[in-house]
């Protein structure tokens, strides 16, 4: 193993730098040439491979988003878009990628490896929480802070109003988020994209609990929950409430953004150096991650098949914690 390249792809996450930076070193120590690929798969199919140095990477593990550059490439998808990847990391004389990202990222790196000579490792970058083989992915521990300190705020205003709030956060096809706002925020409900929606339910605890004496209900959303999100929610769930007053607010990209917290600082540092060694053992088509403070390698098709139902305790813990 002579040249390993990095790249990060699907949504930028906090802690992605960290795990840039932890690839880099790791290779420079162990005498290994790492070359950058920006812009994710877009820029392996342009050919905007560069080396980088350790140098290069100072100053970057307390910033979020990605010093990279990310994408979601629609040529990437295609077998010609691959093998003009292969082309470019042939041209490199790259031996190893590691790809950091989401489960899209690694079914993309996936095909790559097997469609060609490359050998590629997986650091579990997304905001989702989505992936097998890892209890945590970088940077949702971040996102849920960082969602959390707007609904700390937005409780003040619901309290003060008494007022009913539906609050949006991210999670096309995962309820991590949703979740662990809820619990942690205070909310009487959180609704995820892995459960069916009950509308009829949403309304008759909200109308409970101020009918009991609750000065304010917080419900949080992912927005690929069944109804559509936050605003068609709270649409259908107002219908039909007496005397509630009512506001939407969709938290939106904010929750992409920002430093990473310690845990997405040390767990970028963890999983980047872990990929090298990946790569130095003569792995292929493996995603590294940590479970219950190890650290784990799992077949990278695993990592998107095989990811964990939101746990049954947690939801029935927000049930019996909402009153
Ligand atoms: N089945 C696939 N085959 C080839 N490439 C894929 C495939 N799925 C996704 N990709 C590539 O990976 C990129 C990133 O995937 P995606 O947009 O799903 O994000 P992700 O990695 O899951 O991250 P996140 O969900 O956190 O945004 C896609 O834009 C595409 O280039
Ligand atoms: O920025 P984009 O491309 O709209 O991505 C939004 C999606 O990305 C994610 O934030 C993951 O990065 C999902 O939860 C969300 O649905
Ligand atoms: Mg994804």
């Amino acid at each position: 193993m002579r040249t390993i390249a990095v790249l990060t792809s699907g949504g930028d996450s906090p802690g992605m730098n960290a795990a840039i930076r932890a690839v880099v070193r790791a290779a420079d120590a162990h005498g290994i040439r790492t070359m950058r690929v920006a812009s994710g798969f877009a820029g392996l199919v342009d050919g905007d491979v560069e080396p980088i140095t350790s140098r290069e990477v100072s100053g970057i593990l307390h910033l979020g988003g990605t010093f990279l550059g990310t994408a979601r490439s629609s040529r990437f998808r295609t077998t010609e878009g691959r093998r003009e990847a292969q082309k470019h990391l042939d041209l490199a004389e790259v031996d190893g990628l590691v790809v950091i990202g989401g489960d899209g990222s690694f079914r993309g790196a996936d095909a790559l490896s097997r469609e060609g000579p490359i050998r590629v490792v997986g650091v579990p970058g997304t905001i989702d929480n989505d992936l097998a083989g890892t209890d945590w992915t970088l940077g949702f521990d971040t996102a849920v802070n960082t969602a959390l300190e707007s609904i700390d705020r937005i409780r003040d205003t619901a309290a003060s109003h008494g007022r009913l709030f539906f609050i949006e956060v991210m999670g096309r096809h995962s309820g991590w988020i949703s979740l662990y706002c809820g619990l942690a925020g205070g909310a009487t409900h959180v609704l995820l994209p892995e459960t069916p929606t009950d509308v009829r339910r949403v309304r008759e605890d909200v109308q409970r609990a101020f009918d009991l004496g609750k000065q304010f209900c917080l419900v949080v959303v992912a927005e690929g929950d069944q109804a559509g999100g936050a605003f068609s929610l709270a649409d259908r769930v107002v219908e039909g409430l007496r005397d509630v007053d009512h506001r939407v607010t969709a938290l939106g990209h904010i929750q992409r953004g920002g430093s990473p917290t310690m845990r997405d600082r040390v767990l970028g540092s963890l999983l980047g150096d872990a990929a090298v060694e990946a790569l130095l053992d003569g792995d292929d088509r493996v995603m590294v991650g940590e479970r219950k403070g190890r650290l784990e390698r799992t077949p990278l098709s695993r990592s998107w098949t095989d990811h964990e139902e939101i746990p049954e305790p947690l939801i029935s813990l927000m049930d019996r914690l909402a009153r």
